[in-house]
């Protein structure tokens, strides 16, 4: 199950992936917005890195219009590797060395054909634990400084 959200400047994006999901019967979970009303990225990019690390779901989508700061949002949440993906290399290396628990998009930056594209190679990679000692880094940092 994929976790979905958005701010305002990604709903369209969103929409788009959301049908793309429904088409090929992929499981996704919707965490809003739920139109083009002005809300503020940062409730939505937790929001999803919360659900992400409840263990619930394969990885989580945040989009808001060029990624940053729903990227930003997602990766304030303890456990959340959100990485701003923009090409396929980026798409690959995201999962490969990163292990990325979250990929973030921008509706005012990726097209729809190249973000299905992202995703796809994303789903499709594989994490090389060669690169454990740096994530694990990463978790010995968050048990002891955040709360
Ligand atoms: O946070 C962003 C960039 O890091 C996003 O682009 C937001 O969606 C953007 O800040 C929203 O801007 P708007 O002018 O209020 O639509």
């Amino acid at each position: 199950m994929i976790a979905i959200g958005s701010d305002h400047a990604g709903y369209e994006l969103k929409q788009q992936l959301i049908a793309y999901f429904k088409e090929k019967g992929i499981p996704y979970q919707d965490f809003g917005t739920d139109g083009l009303a002005s809300v503020d990225y940062p409730d939505y990019g937790i929001k999803v890195g919360e659900a992400v690390v409840s263990g619930n779901y394969a990885f989580g989508i945040v989009i808001c219009g060029t990624g940053i700061g729903i990227s930003i949002s997602a990766n304030k949440v303890k456990g959340v590797r959100a990485a701003l993906i923009y090409d396929e290399n980026t798409a690959r290396l995201a999962k490969q060395h990163n292990n990325a628990n979250v990929i973030a998009l921008g509706g005012r930056t990726h097209p729809f054909e190249l973000a299905v594209k992202l995703v796809e190679t994303f789903r499709n990679e594989t994490y090389e634990p060669r690169h454990q000692k740096r994530l694990d880094k990463l978790s010995i940092y968050e048990k002891e400084h955040c709360k």
